[in-house]
């Protein structure tokens, strides 16, 4: 019988950043209370689907974490083993966080905006020390030990991948393939980043693929980690594709 490895993957529930429409990429958000309701939904879904997991990763940000939590907690397994890195972080979305999508596509234009959110590699604009958000970002001790090369001012997708592919293949897949259980509670953009490189998913296809909140999807892998399934969400076809339309949507003028 060929190998075959399931993985889960989860973006974070509404974070109160998501339901203001501001660029939030490295600010630590909180969940709304819609995304604590997706969070939970997302547990009973994998939990209705018999999943169990032996070991779960997330990034350093709470909204991540307490989805993570959450799903946990439905499936009663609250005691894994939890593994978070940075690398595993949304995108840092520079001097654009803590800007309205909305209001910055009235100000630079729909097209602009979406170079910003969904080009490969155009970064958004740098995050300077005289940012609102500088300091809260660059001094909170959950980056003290993440170098100063590493500690990014602003990050494309392509930059996203170059700091989380190498978690995913020397941390994640190194345990997937020693049969663990995973699944791996994340970002839009971090998740996209290793979609894009599981597909193989070309620079301008990637454009196309939004990420909605809190729906649970799997992979199947073979022992070379190639899909055998790929991103097969738990949840029906028209309510994932509504959910990843008012993600694209979310950075338009009007
Ligand atoms: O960081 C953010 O603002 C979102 O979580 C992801 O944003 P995007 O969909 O605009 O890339």
């Amino acid at each position: 019988k060929m190998t075959e490895y399931t993985v889960v993957m989860v973006r974070h529930g509404e974070s109160e950043w998501n339901k203001a429409n501001k660029f939030c990429g490295w600010f630590n958000a909180d969940l709304s209370p819609k995304g604590k309701e997706e969070a939970n939904a997302a547990g009973k879904a994998l939990k209705d689907s018999g999943y169990s997991f032996d070991l779960a990763y997330t990034s350093v940000l709470t909204r991540a974490n307490e989805t993570l939590d959450a799903i946990l907690g439905e499936l009663g397994q609250k005691s894994i083993p939890i593994k978070k890195s940075w690398r595993l972080n949304e995108r840092h979305y520079g001097g654009l966080t803590g800007l309205n999508k909305a209001e910055t596509a009235k100000k630079y234009g729909d097209a602009q905006v979406l170079t910003w959110r969904r080009s490969f590699d155009v970064p958004p604009p740098q995050m300077g020390s005289d940012h609102e958000y500088y300091d809260i970002i660059n001094k909170d001790e959950r980056y003290k030990d993440v170098s100063s090369e590493d500690m990014p001012s602003c990050e494309s997708l392509e930059l996203t991948i170059k700091r989380a592919l190498p978690y995913w293949s020397e941390e994640i897949v190194p345990n997937i393939k020693a049969g663990k259980k995973i699944i791996i509670a994340a970002h839009g953009n971090s998740l996209r980043g290793i979609v894009k490189y599981l597909d193989e998913i070309s620079d301008k296809d990637i454009m196309e693929l939004n990420l909605p909140t809190g729906i649970p999807f799997y992979y199947k892998l073979d022992e070379n980690m190639k899909p055998i399934v790929s991103m097969q969400f738990l949840g029906d076809a028209e309510t994932v594709a509504k959910a990843m339309a008012a993600v694209a949507a979310q950075g338009k003028s009007k």
